[in-house]
């Protein structure tokens, strides 16, 4: 593949794909609500840990929100193995482009300025400007999503990326259709995704 092509452009989600959202939330909720009942991440299902947590017991939502909606949360979160050296080493390959593709709470207080400093942090400060923050991510054009959310929609019925769907605790057990891919942690062969893609 010469330099002539179009080169790769790679969507990198934050929140279960880079930092690790929900290792947190059970750390800072059975630190915060000793007594209270959890969901050990063996047991979580669905992407929405506000609404499994209502499905144990009604007053159960608000509290798990207060965990991560508190000031330090989002940039507290620690990364997911691996996830760092990857993107620095898909950063430097030929002919690709990475952006960080991520949403913010809809209490966005603190979530925003915190995902921006923990991209500063832990990836250097040229990286904050590859944050792309959006509620939609349908309408941003790219060839590859990893988003640990297994259903992406938008305003954009047919968005041009493919969405690989990297594997976090609560879609461990989602059963995809044979035409879509995961990627099961980064020490699984994102480089073969990003080469097939490369191809087409
Ligand atoms: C409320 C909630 C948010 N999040 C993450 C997803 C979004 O980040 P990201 O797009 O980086 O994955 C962010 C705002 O919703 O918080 C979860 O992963 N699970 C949840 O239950
Ligand atoms: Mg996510």
């Amino acid at each position: 593949m010469g330099s002539a092509a179009a080169p790769l452009r790679v969507l990198l989600d934050m929140d279960g794909v880079l930092a690790d959202f929900e290792g947190a939330v059970l750390r800072e909720f059975r630190a915060r609500f000793p007594a209270e009942p959890r969901l050990e991440l063996a047991e979580r299902r669905g992407f929405s840990v506000r609404e499994q947590y209502r499905s144990l017991r009604e007053d159960l939502a608000a509290k798990v929100a207060s965990v991560y909606e508190s000031p330090g949360f989002f940039l507290d979160l620690d990364p997911i193995p691996g996830a760092l050296e990857a993107v620095q080493e898909m950063l430097h390959m030929q002919d690709t482009e990475v952006f960080i593709c991520t949403s913010p709470l809809r209490k966005y207080e603190h979530c925003i300025v915190e995902k921006y400093k923990w991209v500063e942090k832990h990836l250097g400060p040229e990286f904050v400007e590859r944050i792309i923050l959006t509620r939609d991510k349908t309408v941003v054009a790219a060839d590859l999503l990893f988003d640990d959310k297994d259903t992406i929609q938008g305003a954009e019925p047919n968005p041009s990326w493919e969405h690989i769907l990297f594997t976090c605790c609560h879609n461990r057990h989602v059963q995809l259709p044979a035409s879509r891919r995961r990627l099961r942690s980064w020490a699984d062969d994102w480089r073969a995704i990003l080469e097939s893609k490369r191809r087409q």
